[in-house]
């Protein structure tokens, strides 16, 4: 750690300082990995081999790695994004070649401030910051889950155009419980159990501060951490600092938009959506954001007042690894707890508390089930088959956990128990299916990554000081604006990944549009707040797209024609 010190390393390395001998077993390790990987590797036995050759490429020749990310970003979207990172995260301890971002650990207390200058840039737009606890739906993967914010921040650089030398990914290592990383010894992090308490929350406060002292401008966005501090952490910050989380506020978007798009194939307007029953599968960080989001559309829908609230409310039903969550609940976690439902109202339905996701789906006949539980195959045969009593015209499932075989069900599930009139989305890639007819089952992606590259991107340029619920919900409805009324009746709810940047160059504009009207605006630049606030939409969306970086080698020798 001295050496470190010395050489303005600290924090620009994983935490765990290793031995030569420990460092030639990890490449052992990762040597013999083709052979297990034979054995028992992933579906494609070839995603980790992708993965390496780009990432030797990001290390190698920046701007090319980004050319070929953002003209081929749907076949390499699944290897530097999930479902793929899933696995390197799993894999870290072998595939770490050179650090890539920065490392703050729980030993690093009281040094936070002077070592965030070590990182080279003298200027950071866009941080995704994980401690690790829940990296998608694989758990506790300790520092190994920096890959995480490498790969988000990967599809910040190529959806968004945020400038590569511009973007900082960070691991908060206050240790890990995943009991097998603590005995291995070629984990790459601490090996202690994970701080709690006051002494965590002391970990994270030093962070923001230091990273905001440096970068007062910076956006930080929170990424799979536990539900336990995901909302509190979203609380204490998103008043004071530029952040937001993108499991809890993120997700929540890209559900609104799909849920909307979902009404839409039904051939409803989208004022029905208050009219939807709606079952959902987890009630984590990401369960709970879509929950309260679409809650607050759907208020919005009825009027906006207090009634409207409390009538949106009787639309969840919400089922949790303990069954269905009403009032009875003992200990009930109070994030979960307005959606509880009333005792009265389930002895109607003929449910009662800890009632299983078949039974719920059998007496609430949904219009929806989604799914964010972390439990692949939770959508089980008998679920599926119960969800053939849905009350809707055309009945909706996102299956949204991630990475694929976390997935609650596969598409082939759903279109072959609930027939083609049917809409999927699913938080991984999915093939669409070809029902041999002439007719194709469209599998499309619910996630996230269709809101967060503009959301970070019209905070940006908008210069606003917050992250507003508006700047979000904005976002979430020109996403669920983009499809056409003839996409979203073939059950294409969310455009193609291949058409991401444009999509995220609109919903930074709406971002910035929203961020005008709430008076929010500092301006970006030489654009100052008055002149930002005087633009039309097109000026806006020009503003944005001048604003983003392509990937472009610099002229550097002019030549006079
Ligand atoms: N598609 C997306 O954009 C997107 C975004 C965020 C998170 N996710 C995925 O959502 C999943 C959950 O994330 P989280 O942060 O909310 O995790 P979490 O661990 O906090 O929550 C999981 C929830 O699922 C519940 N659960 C567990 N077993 C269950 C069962 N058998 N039946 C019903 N519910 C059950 C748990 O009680 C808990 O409420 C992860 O797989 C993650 O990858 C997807
Ligand atoms: O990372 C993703 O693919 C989506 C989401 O943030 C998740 O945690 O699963
Ligand atoms: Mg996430």
């Amino acid at each position: 750690m001295t050496e470190r010190d010395r050489l303005d390393l600290r924090g620009l390395l994983p935490p765990n300082v290793m031995s030569s001998e420990q460092q030639i077993e990890r490449f052992m390790v990762d040597l013999k990995r083709l052979e297990v990987q034979a054995r028992d590797g992933p579906l494609d036995p070839n995603a980790l081999a992708k993965w390496r050759i780009l990432n030797r490429l990001h290390d190698r020749n920046e701007t090319m790695y980004y050319k070929v990310l953002v003209a081929h970003i749907k076949e390499y979207a699944p290897i530097v994004y999930t479902p793929t990172v899933g696995l390197v995260c799993q894999n870290y301890s072998g595939l770490f070649r050179r650090p890539r971002g920065m490392y703050f650990s729980a030993e690093d207390r009281g040094e936070m401030m002077s070592m965030v200058y070590n990182w080279p840039a003298e200027q950071v737009d866009m941080i995704v910051v994980t401690d690790g606890s829940r990296i998608l739906g694989l758990g506790d993967l300790g520092v190994h889950g920096i890959g995480i914010a490498i790969g988000k921040l990967d599809i910040y650089v190529a959806a968004a155009g945020i400038n590569p030398q511009r973007v900082l990914p960070v691991m908060i290592d206050v240790g890990t419980n995943n009991e097998e990383l603590l005995k291995n010894p070629l984990y790459l992090g601490l090996q202690e159990h994970r701080l709690d308490g006051d002494e965590y929350l002391a970990v994270i406060d030093e962070f923001m501060e230091a990273v905001f002292t440096r970068w007062p401008h910076v956006i930080v966005q929170f990424e799979d951490f536990q539900s336990k501090w995901a909302f509190k952490l979203l609380q204490r910050y998103r008043n004071t600092y530029r952040m937001f989380n993108d499991d809890v506020q993120g997700t929540a978007g890209v559900a609104i938009a799909g849920l909307l798009g979902a009404v839409r194939a039904q051939g409803r307007p989208m004022i029905d959506f208050p009219k939807q029953k709606i079952v959902v599968a987890g009630a984590g960080s990401a369960g709970i954001g879509v929950l309260n989001a679409a809650r607050k559309t759907m208020a919005r829908m009825l009027g906006n007042n207090e009634s409207a609230f409390e009538a949106a409310r009787s639309q969840f039903w919400v089922v949790d690894a303990q069954g269905l969550i009403t009032e009875e609940r003992e200990n009930i976690d109070q994030d979960a707890s307005p959606f509880a439902r009333k005792v009265k109202e389930i002895n109607r339905q003929g449910l009662r508390e800890g009632a299983s996701l078949v039974e719920v789906v059998q007496k609430v006949k949904p219009d929806v089930l989604l799914g964010l539980s972390a439990v692949g195959g939770l959508f089980t045969k008998e679920v599926l088959e119960a969800l053939k009593g849905s009350t809707a015209t055309r009945p909706a499932i996102f299956a949204m956990s991630n990475p694929t075989t976390n997935a609650e069900c596969t598409p082939e599930q759903a279109f072959s128990i609930l027939g083609e009139n049917i809409i999927f989305a699913s938080g991984s890639p999915f093939k669409d299916i070809n029902f041999g007819n002439g007719h194709i089952g469209h599998c499309n992606q619910g996630n996230n990554m269709y809101l967060f590259p503009g959301s970070g991107l019209g905070t940006l340029l908008s210069g606003a000081p917050i992250v507003s619920d508006g700047m979000l919900q904005a976002a979430a409805e020109c996403l669920a604006a983009y499809m056409t009324e003839d996409e979203v009746h073939e059950g294409i709810i969310y455009p193609s990944i291949s058409r991401i940047r444009d999509i995220t160059k609109e919903i930074a504009a709406a971002v910035i549009m929203e961020a005008i009207e709430e008076d929010l605006v500092a301006g970006y630049r030489d654009v100052d707040a008055r002149e930002l606030q005087k633009f039309n939409k097109e000026q806006i969306l020009e503003f944005v797209k001048n604003n983003m970086w392509d990937p472009d080698y610099p002229t550097v020798v002019y030549h006079q024609d």
